[in-house]
């Protein structure tokens, strides 16, 4: 609803009708597999995604964090949090099995929810900020780079591996990546399917950040929503969206060519094989 309403004008202040309470955030309509936690003192919203075992992005989980950050952002929290219930895995990224064989009409839904994540994240009027407290590969590295900054457990890896299966990203999922880092390092790493450790990460400027515990990187995530405190939040959010403008607008102004060319290219044999040898990896690890 509120990303239909972004989508009609970008330089618009969002025209929220939100009838709900501040700090009324129940999960209404959604499956459960993100929690919402706002802290009464500092007004910031925690969001974790909860499904285990790794955070894959379902239909539901996707569709589940589109519909926290319209709440979050509709009860006029001061700042977002991502981050997991898991303590090893921030997000694996797309759910594979969906891309594997799939349905033609359910692929679609998939990818087009994927789209609106990532408006929904790119766009989100409030300050946000990732505390990635585990790993964070592929779409999970990507919901990270959408945010405005990011803090990091040590150990742990995040990057865009997809050329290692075969896969390739659409241009948006790029230009995030390349938000936060400059060209010439995501060129590298999206051709060579790098994943950063947490001091590469640091090193490179993909995350700003490193935390000794979760609750240290929730701290320092509030602190960075706290730097926010002196901006007007309505001039914040329309230079944020100014900011943001030209990456935004290059998913907006062709979803659809974007949703052919994905299902297309998901559909061919070279990553169908590339995927079933991936698929395969991941259960001989065990
Ligand atoms: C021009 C047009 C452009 C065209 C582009 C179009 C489309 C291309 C699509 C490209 C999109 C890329 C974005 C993505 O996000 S793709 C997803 C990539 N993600 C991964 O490869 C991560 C794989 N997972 C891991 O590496 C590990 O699981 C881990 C995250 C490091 C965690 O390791 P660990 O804690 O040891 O857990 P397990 O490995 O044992 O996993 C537990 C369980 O979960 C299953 N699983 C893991 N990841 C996924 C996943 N992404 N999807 C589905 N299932 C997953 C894993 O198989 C285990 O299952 P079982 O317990 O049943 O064995």
């Amino acid at each position: 609803m509120l990303r239909n309403s972004l989508i009609g004008s970008l330089r618009q202040i969002k025209p929220i009708l939100c009838s709900q309470s501040l700090r009324s955030l129940s999960n209404g309509a959604n499956s459960g597999l993100t929690t919402i936690e706002v802290d009464d003192k500092s007004g910031i919203a925690t969001l974790s995604m909860n499904l285990p075992p790794v955070n894959t992005l379902t239909l539901n989980l996707m569709h589940d964090l589109i519909d926290s950050i319209n709440q979050i952002e509709c009860n006029k929290s001061r700042g977002l949090i991502l981050t997991s219930s898991n303590d090893k895995v921030f997000s694996a990224g797309l759910d594979l099995k969906e891309l594997y064989k799939p349905d033609q009409e359910r692929l679609k839904e998939f990818w087009t929810i994927f789209q609106d994540l990532w408006l929904a994240l790119h766009l989100c009027g409030i300050p946000t900020a990732a505390a990635i407290n585990g790993h964070a590969p592929a779409a999970g590295c990507i919901m990270a780079t959408a945010c405005e900054y990011r803090v990091m457990l040590p150990d742990f890896v995040i990057g865009v591996h997809a050329t290692r299966f075969s896969f390739l990203v659409s241009k948006w999922m790029m230009l995030s990546y390349q938000s936060v880092l400059p060209r010439r390092i995501v060129e590298r790493a999206l051709n060579q399917g790098k994943l950063f450790s947490t001091q590469e990460a640091l090193e490179v400027g993909l995350i700003d950040e490193v935390a000794g515990s979760k609750k240290e990187a929730l701290a320092q995530c509030a602190a960075f929503i706290g730097t926010f405190d002196k901006a007007n939040p309505i001039a914040r959010t329309l230079t944020k969206r100014m900011c943001r403008d030209s990456d935004v607008t290059e998913l907006l102004r062709d979803r659809a060519g974007d949703l052919r060319a994905c299902v297309d290219y998901i559909n061919t044999p070279l990553f169908q094989e590339g995927l079933s040898a991936h698929l395969e990896g991941l259960k001989e690890k065990k």
